[in-house]
């Protein structure tokens, strides 16, 4: 299989270089100055999984110098997608199917929309990781899932396919018959952990510490279980106590990549986040209180200046 990764961030860097350690074809599409660090560095991993080098990836800034390709992973925050849709279309009228594992859900319907029902994979990813100085990646904690499947009958061949190839390579791989249901989950999940720890300024131990605090990621939970159900979502009580627990049992220092972003002063995924759930509430007549408190809490924060 030929896969371009579409944002060599930390997911996209994480999971093309560990299909570049099992001898996948994998080309990088990214930007110029990412480019240029990435010949001088290459991508390194730092991973609780296993440290890897991949001392000299192919990489381009153009979808033009890419042939051909299979399954392209988009794994760039919310706010750049609009920025890659001329390169995405491009390698689609090549035959590429296109996998993004952005967290959210207004994604999926603008790229279907954009490049057809048929090659929009659903995916996401449950990974803490990040890029450091030099643009390698750090990753922590256990979990490096990558979660996938069709969207659209047509799909399971390619979702196979990636199974497949997933078994030899150092990845928590899943393909799931419903993948819109785990879609809704891990955004009700990142809503909730996303929204506070952003909103307090800290990572999930002290938020848990203070049961005024954790009501809150609890509110956040029930109003997205709510408004994945005025979708498609099905989730059920046992969704929402299950993704507290999971929030229970992350390490006290265990934060979200929006929280992480609002530290460093780079741009936060938040308009993506929560604006993307207080319009889709809109569309379907459901309130979220407490999602618009949070969106009103980190806007100010959206483009930097959050320490
Ligand atoms: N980090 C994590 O632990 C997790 C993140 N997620 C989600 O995954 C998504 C990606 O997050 P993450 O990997 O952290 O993000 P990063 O910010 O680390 O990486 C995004 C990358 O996209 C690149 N990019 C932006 N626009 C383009 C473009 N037009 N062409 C090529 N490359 C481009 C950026 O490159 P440049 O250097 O040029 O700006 C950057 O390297 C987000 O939706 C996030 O919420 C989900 C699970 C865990
Ligand atoms: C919480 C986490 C790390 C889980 O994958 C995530 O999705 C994020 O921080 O963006």
């Amino acid at each position: 299989m030929r896969i371009v990764v579409l944002g060599a961030g930390a997911l996209g860097a994480y999971f093309g270089a560990r299909w570049m350690e099992t001898g996948v074809d994998v080309t990088f599409l990214v930007r110029e100055k990412r480019a240029a660090q990435i010949r001088e560095n290459g991508i390194r991993l730092n991973s609780t999984k296993g440290d890897y080098v991949a001392a000299n990836p192919r990489v381009v800034t153009d979808a033009d110098e890419i042939e051909a390709a299979d399954l392209v992973l988009v794994s760039v925050k919310g706010y750049h997608l609009d920025g890659t849709l001329d390169q995405l279309r491009t390698l689609a009228d090549k035959g590429a199917c296109v996998l993004p594992v952005l967290n959210g859900m207004e994604h999926v319907s603008l790229l279907q929309k954009e490049l057809g029902k048929k090659t929009v994979i659903g995916g996401l990813a449950f990974i803490f990781a990040g890029l450091n100085d030099k643009g390698h990646v750090e990753h922590t904690g256990n979990a490096h899932q990558l979660l996938f499947g069709p969207l659209d009958e047509s799909q399971k061949v390619i979702c196979d396919q990636l199974e497949a190839i997933n078994q030899d390579a150092v990845i928590d791989s899943r393909q799931t018959e419903d993948i819109s249901r785990e879609l809704w989950k891990k955004y009700m999940f990142i809503n909730a952990l996303s929204g506070v720890t952003t909103a307090a300024n800290l990572p999930i131990g002290p938020i848990r510490n203070h049961p005024e605090t954790f009501h809150i990621v609890e509110m956040l939970l029930q109003e997205m279980k709510q408004l994945a159900n005025a979708y498609d979502g099905k989730l059920t009580d046992a969704d929402v106590t299950a993704a507290k627990q999971n929030l229970s049992n992350l390490d006290p220092e265990a934060t979200s990549s929006t929280h992480k972003d609002r530290r460093k002063g780079a741009t936060l995924e938040v308009d993506h986040l929560h604006g993307g759930a207080v319009r889709l509430a809109e569309a379907v007549n459901v309130a979220m209180p407490y999602t618009r408190t949070v969106l009103g809490l980190v806007k100010p924060f959206e483009y930097g200046g959050g320490n």
